[in-house]
């Protein structure tokens, strides 16, 4: 186990320290890939998926045995301004969900066959009204960063993290509009299913957000802390320790990428672990994914969180790499290789 963060400073270290992926593993795998028996690129990005893990996992055939899900739960000051279409009771009533394996996280992990585990973090308390200040003080970041931290277990060979927080739609779109500038607008979506009015009210929120957190902008862990929430927070120390642990990632929807995209700017390459498992319908997701440079595995118009997105894409990495690992080379066929 790797000493948890204490500090802003301290994840940032460990984040610059971090290891990077195997190379030999890395063109072991390419190696591979170029005598399989199939044409030289049909399995399309399957392929560069699998050599991707294989770099992760430093072994240049390797398998997904053990995925772990992490869903982290949290409550939000802001939702006393009417940004959400659901009331902020429905996120401990979607934890009891979860907890009961009722929920469509609970399902999709079961396909998936990922181990999963909820952690609702001080739902009694939530945020502080970002509106009027910092959502969380330094040691509420670092207290949720450690949660998400603490809950991944070294043994897996991959990770998911979802989130379930009645108005994280509202946290996300502030944390992008400060790490990626534009206006609020340009980050401000329907969430749950505001109408109009609600919309033009949130958009309202995320930039009255900004103002009243001048340090958001130009530190990206302070945004975390100012504007974000405590499953955002945990689901970046959950990403980083991952990073650390060099256990690869998949990214979930808009709520989990503005949280890790948090880590990316503080410390580029700390989401090189990591692939973004699906365009969520939210609109905002689309030019977040495209400003870390990821491509989403999975386009479904789903925006449900929980790390669903994510999950079923465990399914198509888990394909790349049956097919990485399990398939017979030219030569051990007896089939006829192409022209070169
Ligand atoms: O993952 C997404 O892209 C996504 C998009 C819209 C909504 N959600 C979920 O909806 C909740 C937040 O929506 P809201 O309207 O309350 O801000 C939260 O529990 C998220 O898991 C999730
Ligand atoms: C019912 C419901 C389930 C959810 N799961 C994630 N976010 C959610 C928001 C609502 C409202």
């Amino acid at each position: 186990m790797t000493d948890t963060p204490e500090t802003q400073a301290a994840l940032r270290e460990m984040l610059d320290r971090a290891p990077e992926p195997d190379a030999d593993a890395i063109a072991a795998a390419r190696a591979r890939n170029g005598q399989l028996t199939k044409p030289p690129g049909a399995l399309g990005r399957l392929e560069e998926l699998a050599i991707w893990y294989a770099g992760w996992r430093a072994d240049p055939r390797p398998r997904i045995a053990k995925p772990q899900a992490l869903v982290f739960a949290g409550n939000h000051g802001v939702v006393a301004r009417g940004v959400s279409a659901f009331p902020a009771e429905v996120t401990v009533q979607m934890v009891a969900n979860f907890e009961a394996g009722g929920a469509a996280i609970n399902q999709l992990c079961k396909a998936a066959g990922a181990d999963l585990s909820v952690h609702a973090i001080d739902l009694d308390r939530p945020t502080a009204d970002f509106t009027q200040g910092p959502a969380m003080s330094e040691a509420d970041l670092m207290e949720a960063i450690a949660i998400g931290w603490e809950a991944v277990d070294p043994g897996a060979d991959l990770l998911i993290t979802g989130e379930m927080g009645i108005g994280n739609t509202t946290s996300a779109a502030a944390i992008a509009h400060a790490l990626f500038g534009g206006t609020a607008g340009d980050w401000t979506g329907r969430g749950t299913g505001v109408d109009d009015a609600g919309l033009a009210l949130k958009t309202t929120v995320v930039a009255e957000a900004l103002v009243a957190n001048p340090t958001a902008a130009s530190d990206p862990l302070e945004a975390l802390r100012c504007l974000g929430g405590r499953e955002l927070a945990a689901m970046a120390g959950a990403i980083a320790h991952a990073r650390v642990l060099r256990i690869p990632v998949v990214l979930d929807g808009f709520i989990c990428t503005a949280a890790a995209a948090t880590l990316d700017r503080a410390v580029p390459g700390a989401l090189d672990h990591a692939v973004a498992g699906h365009l969520s319908a939210e609109h905002a997701h689309a030019p977040m994914l495209a400003a870390l440079g990821k491509t989403p595995i999975l386009s479904l118009d789903m925006r449900l969180g929980e790390g669903t997105g994510a999950a079923l894409a465990i399914q198509i990495l888990k394909g790349a790499l049956v097919c990485h690992s399990g398939m017979a080379s030219f030569a051990e066929a007896g089939v006829a290789a192409g022209q070169p």
